[in-house]
């Protein structure tokens, strides 16, 4: 589901960060606590998803102070004439002060008290909403069998039905600052919508986070805005205003001709794997490069019937000046593959590296040497996979820590890095990390990422710095994607070729919405 994002929770924060708000907020004297406020705007946010009152609300709280959320909300939704199931999972003797004042507070009100015990009955009724508030940021470790049961029950309970799921800042399960699992188990509450406290966080954007948070709302809890540590952790959101610099390299001056936009050159294509370079050509000359190539290592088609300004050459045919290399679409691995890459590393030219050539590069340590020397710009365009293999990781440990795991690519081969998947990671070598949010499963179709490759050299060829290149075309590939689904083209049998056209309309759609002085000045 798309999330829903204000300009200030583009910051996304990290636990310790978002602990250290926490301290913070608890000094400032306001007449709410923390946790007051996020009880109310739990229950005001409930209350718009659920519209028609007198539904029946099922509100779940653990042992820690998410459990304490939960009281604060279903008071405040009791008190609103909510019919109200508080199930509790904490022991309230064990509950911090605030916590205790939420739940007497609660438990005074008219609202049905229930506790595991319950759990048969609580999952044969027909909750309107549920609403999670078992645990969050301070679930660190495996689950006993009373909660697999719970979330077990919860999630087969809302699958089947057309109950609502809320989470309190957290998906219960989820991880705030990686997206994976908590637990070994793969638990998690499914959430479709959640309210997330004090910050925005990158698990609730990337990996299994991304699947289980549903639409995000971030509320600070009004703590002091200039508290708020810098972050190095952005959502990727495209503001026209913000990214007018970036955009106004797109820019088409009256005066020019195509050498002003870059000539992209591809690099792959071994017999039986022509399309991958065919696709990301399309893709490179949709997006506006100046001129397209393709340098085929086996026998080269002699054209491509669909879009035949792309020139088709076999690579050794090729004089390298000051092109844009894109290297690897259906490269394959071979000896003779190696050392054409050995050679394009070592011109001075922007190169995007994709598929084949990363995995020549993970088992290639001379080639890793060139990659780390170059000082043209760089972007590696990983998925997980191929990662994996760069890093001598395996895939699970990636989708472990995505974040980590591009950042450490990134510093590793100095170069800027598209960690491919729901929730795209990317990173430059000083850790700065963005996180993609446009995108969608109709994407996962083979030749999708030799579409976003050739955009990416496109973007360079029209010279764009390297960060926004990697920033842009990934937004923008999955912005294609998903205004494909709009249209009814997918998720189901979303087609790789079908991206180039939508991002096309995307970039004419940005340059002209960016009002440049240049296009104010011609006559309409
Ligand atoms: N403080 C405030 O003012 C504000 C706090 N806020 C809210 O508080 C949340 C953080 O609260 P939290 O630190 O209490 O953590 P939480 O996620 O509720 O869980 C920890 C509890 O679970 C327990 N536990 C852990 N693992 C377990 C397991 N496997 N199985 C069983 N038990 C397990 C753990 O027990 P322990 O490890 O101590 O034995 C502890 O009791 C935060 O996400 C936000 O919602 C906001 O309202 C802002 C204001
Ligand atoms: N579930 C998904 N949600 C969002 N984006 C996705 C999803 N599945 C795949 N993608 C995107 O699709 C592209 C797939 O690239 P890749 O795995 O290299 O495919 P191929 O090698 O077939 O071209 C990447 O940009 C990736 O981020
Ligand atoms: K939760």
């Amino acid at each position: 589901m798309t999330t829903h994002i204000s300009p200030e929770s583009r910051s996304l924060l990290f636990c310790s960060q978002i602990r250290e708000l926490e301290s913070f907020g608890k000094t400032q004297q306001t007449e709410y606590s923390l946790m007051q406020k996020a009880g109310i705007a739990a229950a005001r946010l409930a209350a718009g998803i659920l519209q028609e009152k007198h539904l029946p609300v099922l509100i779940i709280a653990g042992p820690g102070n998410n459990g304490g959320d939960a009281c604060e909300t279903a008071a405040r939704l009791a008190m609103m004439g909510w019919h109200c199931t508080l199930l509790m999972y904490g022991e309230p003797g064990k509950y911090s002060e605030d916590t205790k004042k939420s739940y007497t507070f609660a438990s005074e009100l008219p609202l049905t008290l229930q506790g595991y015990q319950d759990l048969s009955d609580i999952l044969s009724t027909r909750w309107a909403l549920i609403i999670d508030g078992l645990f969050g940021i301070g679930l660190t470790r495996d689950m006993d069998e009373h909660y697999a049961e719970l979330i077990n029950g919860i999630n087969k309970l809302t699958v089947r039905s057309d109950t609502a799921v809320l989470a309190l800042d957290l998906p219960s399960g989820i991880n705030p600052d990686t997206g994976d699992f908590t637990n070994t188990q793969m638990l998690a509450i499914r959430a479709d919508y959640t309210l997330t406290f004090i910050a925005n966080k990158p698990g609730l954007h990337t990996a299994y986070g991304k699947d289980f948070a549903g639409k995000v709302f971030v509320d600070d809890l009004g703590i002091q805005v200039s508290k708020i540590p810098e972050s190095r952790c952005l959502l990727i959101e495209v503001d026209i205003e913000a990214d007018m610099l970036a955009l106004s390299s797109l820019r088409r001056l009256p005066n020019t001709h195509k050498g002003h936009y870059g000539h992209v050159l591809i690099i792959g294509g071994v017999q039986g794997m022509s399309g991958a370079c065919l696709l990301a050509g399309r893709s490179a000359l949709l997006a506006g490069a100046g001129k397209v190539s393709i340098g085929f290592l086996d026998a080269a088609a002699s054209f491509d019937a669909l879009h035949p300004e792309i020139m088709c050459k076999n690579i050794r045919d090729f004089t390298v000046t000051n092109e844009v290399l894109v290297a690897g679409p259906g490269m394959g691995t071979s000896h003779e593959a190696k050392k054409i890459l050995q050679d394009m590393l070592r011109k001075n030219t922007p190169i995007v590296i994709d598929a084949d050539a990363l995995n020549l590069i993970a088992a290639e340590p001379e080639l890793q040497v060139v990659l780390r020397q170059k000082t043209s710009p760089v972007i590696l365009t990983p998925h997980p996979l191929e990662a994996a293999r760069l890093l001598g990781k395996s895939i699970t440990q990636i989708q472990h820590d995505r974040l980590s795991a591009a950042k450490q690519l990134a510093t590793t081969f100095n170069a800027i890095v598209i960690l491919k998947g729901a929730g795209s990671i990317v990173s430059n070598p000083n850790g700065d990390i963005l996180i993609n949010t446009t995108g969608n499963p109709g994407l996962s179709t083979g030749g999708t990422g030799d579409v976003l490759a050739g955009l990416c050299g496109a973007l360079l060829a029209q010279g764009m710095p390297t960060i926004e290149a990697a920033k842009f075309a990934t937004w923008i590939h999955g912005k294609a994607a998903d205004e494909l689904v709009d249209s009814g083209i997918g998720p189901i049998g979303l087609c790789a070729g079908e991206l180039p056209q939508a991002i096309r309309n995307i970039l004419n759609r940005l340059v002209r919405q960016s009002d440049f002085p240049s296009q104010r000045q011609r006559p309409v």
